[in-house]
C-alpha cells in the first residue's frame, strides 16, 4: 500500500505507487526510528508548506553567491523566529529537522555553530566555563565555528603552528599565527558570521609545547561585528559546493586571552604554569568523533535523495523499446537502469543501519568520557574513521550515478542531483580526508592482526573485531547455498575477505620491517593493502548492521521487501569484492556467476516497489529541490517552467547585441564581418 497515491498526479507514477507489495507507512516508521517522530517530521514540514517566509524567493540556482548567502541569512533569521511555535526547540532532533526542511545542506550562517558549538564546549569545558559560556552559545548571544585546519595542514594536527603562549605574569596566553601557512583555513561561517572560535593551537608554557588543545576565542566585536584588535579574518571564495556557507580564514597577530579561556576539562593549567594532563591524550580530538559519528546517517539520506530522483524520474522518461513495436518503456525498465540505481537505494538504507548503530555507540562513548571512563574510545574512533571515508566515498560515486541516469536533464541544475553532489562530496575530504581516515582504521586492524598471530588477545576484543579470531566455519565459500535464509554464509564470506586483507598487509608490513625498513617507511609501501583491509572490515561491519536490522522487522510485507534490497546489497558486494575473493581459491567462478544471477534477479524483484521505497522516505518536494524528483511526477511542464524562470529569459535582448554596443563590439564586428565576409 502506497500512501501517496494521489488524483492528478502523472499516470505513469501512480500506476507504480499502485504496485507496491508493501506498506510505505510502515517502512517510513523503521526509516524514521518510530511513527512519533515521522508524524513529528510531517507536522515540522507541514509548517514549513505554510509559512511563505521560510520559502526561497526564487530556485536557489538562479542566484549569485551573494544573493545566496543573504537569502539564507534571512531565512536562519525567520527559522529562529518560528521556532518556538513550529517545533520542541531544546530537542536537537527537532530543530535539525525544521533546519534541513528550511536551510537544506548547503551551509547557513550559524550552520556550524548549531552543528558543533554545544557538543564541543560540554565535552571539553569544566563547569564553571559551561555556566559561563554554554548559555551564551545556546541562545545564540554568540555565533562560534570550530577552528582546526590551517593552510599548511590539515590532516596531520601534531604539526599546526598557531600557537598559545602562557604568560605567568598577566596570566593570559597569547595567540598568534607565526608563518603564512599557520592562518586558520577552512572553517565554516568564520569568512563572514562568526564571532567567537573554538580554537586548536599549540600550547606553550616556559618555552615547553604540550601539543594542540582548545581555546575559545571572541574574534568579533559582539555590537560592530568589526574583528578585534590583532585579529584578521575573511571568506576564502567560492567552492565547489557549499557556497552559502562562508568557509573563511584567521589570523592572530599576538592577541592575548586570559588562561581560563583554555578549555580545562580534561587538561588543565594553573596560574604558576603547571600543566595537567588528560587521562587520554586524544581527548581533544573528540569534536571530530561525534561529526564522524553522525555524519553517516546524513550521507545515508543523501543517498537516498538522489535515488529518489532518479527513481522517480526513470519511471515518467520513457525512451526507447524493449520489444519492438510494443511502445517506449520506462528507462526504469531497462536492466541497466536498475543495475545503476537500485544498489544505492539499497546501500542507504546499510548506511542508515550503520549510523543508527554508531551514532548510539558514539553516545555511551561521550556519556563514558564526561565520567572519567575511556576504554571505548579507541574502538569507536577506528571503525568511525573507516566508515566515513567508506560510506561518503560510495555515497559520493552513488550520487553521481544517480545524476548520470537521468541522462541530459541530470545534469541540468533542476534536477538538483549536481548540487547534492557537490555538497555531499565534501564529506570525502571533511572531518578528515578519506585516505588518511582508512589508514587510521588499518592502525587499529594492525593491532588486531597482531594478535591474531600471536596467540590471541590479550583482552576481551571488541564485538566489532570478535570475528577476527573465530575460527572459519568454512574453508570455502559457500554463497551459494539454497539454505543461507539467514545470509550467515554471505557473511562469512566477507568476514573471509577482511581477515585475509589484514593479515596480507600486516604480513607484508612486518616482511619490509624484517627487511630493515622502519615502521613509517614499511606502512607507507604498505599503504594501499592497509587501506583494502579497512575497506573490507568496513564492508563486513555494514553487512552486519544491515543483516540485523532486517531481521528485527516485524511487518511481513517490508520484512520481504527490505529482505530483498538486503539480499541486493550483499551480492552486489559480493561482486564488488570477487578478485580478493578469487584471489586466494576461497570463492569460485561458479559462485561469482551465482552471485551475479543474484544480482539481475533480485533487480527484477525489486523493481515494480522502487517507488513506493523511495516514497517511504518521506522527501518533500522542498527538501528534494529537483524538478526531476517530483512526487507528482509532473517533470516535463515544470523543466519547462523552470528554464522560463530564468533570468536569461526576463527579456528578448541578446547579450551579444548588447556587446556590440561597446567599442570592443565595433572591433568585433568589423573582425566577424571580415572573416566571414559578412
Ligand atoms: C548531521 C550533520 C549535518 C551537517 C554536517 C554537514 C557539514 C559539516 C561540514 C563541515 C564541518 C567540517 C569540519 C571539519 O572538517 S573540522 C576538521 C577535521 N579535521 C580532521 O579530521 C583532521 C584529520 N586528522 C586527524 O584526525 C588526526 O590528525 C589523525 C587522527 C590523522 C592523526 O592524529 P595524530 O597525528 O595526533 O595522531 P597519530 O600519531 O596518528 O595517532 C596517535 C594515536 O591517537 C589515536 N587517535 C587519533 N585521533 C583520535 C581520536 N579522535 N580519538 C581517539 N584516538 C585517536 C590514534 O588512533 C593513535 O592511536 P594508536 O594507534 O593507539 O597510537
Ligand atoms: C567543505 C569543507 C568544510 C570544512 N570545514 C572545516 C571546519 O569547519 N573547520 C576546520 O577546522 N576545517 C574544516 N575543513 C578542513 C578539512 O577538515 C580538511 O580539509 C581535511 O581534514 C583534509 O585536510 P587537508 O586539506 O590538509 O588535506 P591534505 O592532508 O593536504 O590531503 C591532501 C592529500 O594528501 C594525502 N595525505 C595527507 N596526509 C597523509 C598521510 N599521512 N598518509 C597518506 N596520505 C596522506 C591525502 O590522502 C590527500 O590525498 C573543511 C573542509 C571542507 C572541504
Amino acid at each position: 500500500m502506497n500512501r501517496y497515491i494521489q488524483v492528478g498526479d502523472n499516470t505513469n507514477i501512480t500506476e507504480e505507487r499502485q504496485k507496491a507489495t508493501f506498506d510505505t507507512e510502515v517502512l517510513g516508521s523503521i526509516i524514521y526510528e518510530g511513527q512519533e517522530r515521522l508524524n513529528r517530521r510531517r507536522e515540522i514540514a507541514k509548517y514549513v508548506e505554510e509559512h511563505q517566509d521560510l520559502h526561497d524567493p526564487k530556485p536557489r540556482a538562479f542566484m549569485t553567491r551573494l544573493e545566496a548567502i543573504e537569502n539564507a541569512s534571512r531565512k536562519i533569521i525567520a527559522l529562529k523566529k518560528h521556532a518556538e511555535q513550529a517545533i520542541n526547540a531544546s530537542d536537537p532532533s527537532e530543530n535539525y529537522l525544521f533546519q534541513s526542511f528550511v536551510m537544506g545542506g548547503e551551509g547557513h550562517p550559524i550552520a556550524l555553530h548549531d552543528l558543533l558549538t554545544a557538543p564541543v564546549l560540554l565535552a571539553n569545558c569544566d563547569d564553571e566555563q559551561l555556566d559561563l559560556w554554554l548559555p551564551k552559545a545556546l541562545n545564540y548571544e554568540l555565533n562560534a565555528t570550530y577552528a582546526q585546519t590551517e593552510l599548511g595542514h590539515g590532516t596531520n594536527l601534531k604539526d599546526l603552528e598557531t600557537t598559545a603562549t602562557y604568560d605567568t605574569k598577566t596570566e593570559e596566553f597569547i595567540l598568534n599565527s607565526p608563518t603564512i601557512t599557520s592562518l586558520k583555513w577552512w572553517p565554516g561561517n568564520l569568512g563572514k558570521s562568526c564571532d567567537h572560535v573554538v580554537l586548536q593551537a599549540q600550547l606553550y608554557i616556559h618555552g615547553k609545547c604540550y601539543g594542540a588543545h582548545l581555546f575559545w576565542v571572541q574574534i568579533r566585536d559582539l555590537n560592530t561585528h568589526k574583528p578585534l584588535p590583532g585579529i584578521t579574518v575573511g571568506d576564502i571564495g567560492p567552492k565547489f559546493g557549499m557556497n552559502t556557507n562562508d568557509n573563511g580564514f584567521l589570523k592572530f597577530d599576538h592577541v592575548k586571552i586570559p588562561r581560563r579561556h583554555m578549555m580545562m576539562k580534561h587538561a588543565q593549567v594553573d596560574p604558576d604554569g603547571t600543566y595537567h594532563a588528560p587521562i587520554h591524550a586524544k581527548l581533544g580530538y573528540s569534536s571530530m568523533l561525534y561529526l564522524r559519528s553522525i555524519l553517516l546517517g546524513l550521507f545515508a539520506m543523501n543517498l537516498a535523495q538522489s535515488a529518489a530522483v532518479a527513481i522517480r524520474y526513470s519511471v515518467i522518461r520513457r525512451q526507447g523499446e524493449i520489444v519492438p513495436g510494443e511502445g517506449e518503456v520506462k528507462i526504469l525498465d531497462y536492466q541497466t537502469q536498475q543495475h545503476r540505481l537500485l544498489p544505492q537505494l539499497a546501500r542507504a538504507f546499510a548506511f542508515l543501519a550503520t549510523g543508527k548503530f554508531i551514532r548510539e555507540m558514539c553516545f555511551k562513548v561521550m556519556q563514558d568520557i564526561r565520567s572519567g571512563e575511556v576504554g571505548l574510545l579507541a574502538d569507536l574512533h577506528a571503525i568511525s574513521c573507516g566508515l566515513k571515508a567508506t560510506c561518503s566515498f560510495q555515497m559520493a560515486l552513488g550520487i553521481e550515478q544517480c545524476r548520470m541516469a537521468c541522462g541530459g536533464h541530470g545534469y541540468s541544475l533542476a534536477s538538483g542531483l549536481p548540487q547534492l553532489y557537490s555538497l555531499a562530496v565534501g564529506g570525502c575530504t571533511y572531518e578528515g580526508e578519506n585516505m588518511v581516515m582508512l589508514l587510521q582504521l588499518a592502525r587499529y586492524l594492525m593491532k588486531v592482526a597482531n594478535d591474531v598471530r600471536n596467540g590471541g588477545p590479550k583482552e576481551e576484543p571488541s564485538e566489532i573485531v570478535q570475528y577476527y579470531f573465530r575460527p572459519a566455519k568454512s574453508t570455502t565459500c559457500l554463497i551459494d547455498q539454497a539454505y543461507d535464509t539467514n545470509h550467515q554464509y554471505v557473511l562469512d564470506t566477507f568476514e573471509h575477505a577482511s581477515k585475509r586483507a589484514t593479515l596480507a598487509a600486516y604480513d607484508k608490513l612486518q616482511g619490509l620491517k624484517q627487511k630493515g625498513l622502519s615502521n613509517e617507511q614499511a606502512w607507507n609501501e604498505t599503504a594501499v593493502e592497509l587501506c583494502k583491509a579497512s575497506r573490507a572490515h568496513c564492508r563486513t561491519f555494514i553487512a552486519r548492521m544491515f543483516v540485523e536490522q532486517v531481521q528485527q522487522i516485524a511487518d511481513l510485507p517490508v520484512k520481504n521487501v527490505m529482505n530483498d534490497l538486503l539480499e541486493l546489497y550483499l551480492f552486489y558486494e559480493i561482486t564488488e569484492a570477487a578478485t580478493t575473493l578469487m584471489e586466494d581459491g576461497y570463492m569460485r567462478g561458479q559462485q561469482l556467476r551465482f552471485a551475479r544471477h543474484k544480482v539481475y534477479s533480485l533487480l527484477e524483484k525489486i523493481r515494480p516497489n522502487a517507488v513506493s521505497l523511495v516514497d517511504s522516505f518521506d522527501f518533500t518536494d522542498r527538501q528534494l529541490e529537483s524538478v526531476l524528483g517530483r512526487r507528482d511526477g509532473h517533470v516535463y511542464e515544470n523543466l519547462l517552467a523552470w528554464a522560463q524562470s530564468s533570468p536569461l529569459n526576463k527579456d528578448d535582448i541578446d547579450c551579444i547585441y548588447s556587446f556590440f554596443t561597446n567599442d570592443l563590439g565595433n572591433f568585433m564586428l568589423i573582425f566577424y564581418r571580415y572573416q566571414y565576409s559578412l
